[in-house]
């Protein structure tokens, strides 16, 4: 940890790939566990909690998560953790696997303790300049961005593709498909003490999650999920939820002074939109923070998710910024911004 705090803001990698099968479908889910361990251990983290399906492998790690598919990985950490050094493992063991890499999304907000942060997430640049240096050859059609807020928060983006394969990424993958990322500062104290653990509770790691899964109401957010949770010592707390072939997430660190929460879903144009309202609206009452952003990333385009200031608003914040920016192969992203109206 920084001495400072702990660093909530997650860097989040996605990275998708293509090529022939001959595992029957397995394709990355075959990669085994001693080789994931040795890329979490290269970006700074370990498995906490496993649990899988017939479409995915989801992980809560000490710092967030990591989800296996058969032609796509999507690892999100905290901390001080050097995210991108997973890079050049997971196209080895792609490649290992007989797929290739074909689409590259990496994403962030505006880490609370930048200075704490490791090469290469020292700057947004030197972060591009890492990127480029390790995807492979074939990503050609790249861009990075920063998407700015009227506040210190901005959304960070950077996204490469294989030209032969960009519609085809985007079709077959993305095409209805939207990815919500939410991240929250300036947590209600009395909600986030229900993030701390009681001194020498007895508990495991896994029941003590169970427990604050249960008293804060994250899992009504949505009750189809099965969900894998973690409460660490003596405060924190990390869930996957895997509904069918989508996954959620909440990552929380509730220490007062550097408090976050982050929420993760992925969404299709053809979900109720009142349904994922109502579901965004539980998560900022678990948390009710006085900073909040939403970034929606869809190949569908913005009106994906122009309900959602018209959601929050009523919920006491206050929208301060919308920006969108076009991205290849993921589409567009719109990031939105809203502030307490009670300071
Ligand atoms: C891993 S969790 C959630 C991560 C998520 N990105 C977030 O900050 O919301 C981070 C919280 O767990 C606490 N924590 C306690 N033990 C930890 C450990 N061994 N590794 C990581 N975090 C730990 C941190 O102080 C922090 O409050």
């Amino acid at each position: 940890m920084a001495v400072s705090g702990f660093e909530g803001y997650e860097k989040r990698l996605e990275l998708r790939f293509y090529g022939d099968d001959p595992s029957g479908g397995k394709g990355l889910r075959r990669i085994d566990f001693f080789s994931l361990e040795k890329v979490l251990h290269a970006v700074q983290c370990t498995v906490v909690s496993a649990v899988g399906n017939k479409f995915f492998d989801s992980y809560v790690l000490s710092e967030s998560s990591l989800f296996v598919y058969p032609t796509k990985i999507i690892i999100k950490t905290c901390g001080t953790t050097q995210l991108l050094k997973s890079v050049r493992p997971f196209v080895h063991l792609g490649m290992m696997t007989g797929l290739t890499l074909c689409g590259c999304r990496y994403t962030r907000g505006s880490f609370i303790f930048p200075d704490a942060q490791p090469y290469p997430h020292t700057h947004f640049e030197e972060e591009v300049i890492y990127l480029e240096k390790n995807l492979p050859e074939n990503l050609l059609i790249k861009k990075g961005s920063i998407m700015n807020s009227k506040s210190c928060y901005n959304w960070h983006v950077f996204t490469a593709c294989d030209v032969g394969r960009m519609g085809v990424a985007v079709g077959a993958h993305a095409e209805d498909l939207f990815t919500v990322e939410i991240c929250m500062t300036e947590l209600d104290r009395v909600q986030a003490r229900k993030f701390f653990r009681r001194f020498n509770d007895g508990k495991t790691g896994d029941s003590a999650g169970r427990e604050m899964t249960e008293a804060t109401g994250i899992n009504g957010v949505n009750e189809n999920a099965l969900i894998c949770d973690y409460a660490f010592d003596p405060c924190g707390y990390s869930m996957n939820g895997i509904d069918g072939s989508r996954y959620s997430t909440v990552h929380v660190t509730p220490e007062d002074g550097f408090s976050y929460a982050s929420f993760e879903c992925v969404c299709s144009a053809y979900d109720d939109e009142e349904e994922i309202l109502e579901a965004l609206k539980k998560v900022v009452k678990i948390f009710r923070p006085g900073k909040l952003s939403v970034s929606t990333t869809s190949a569908a385009g913005e009106e994906a998710w122009s309900g959602v200031a018209a959601a929050i608003e009523p919920l006491g914040l206050r929208l301060t910024s919308c920006t969108a920016d076009e991205f290849p192969d993921a589409g567009t992203v719109v990031f939105q911004t809203f502030s307490t109206r009670r300071k």
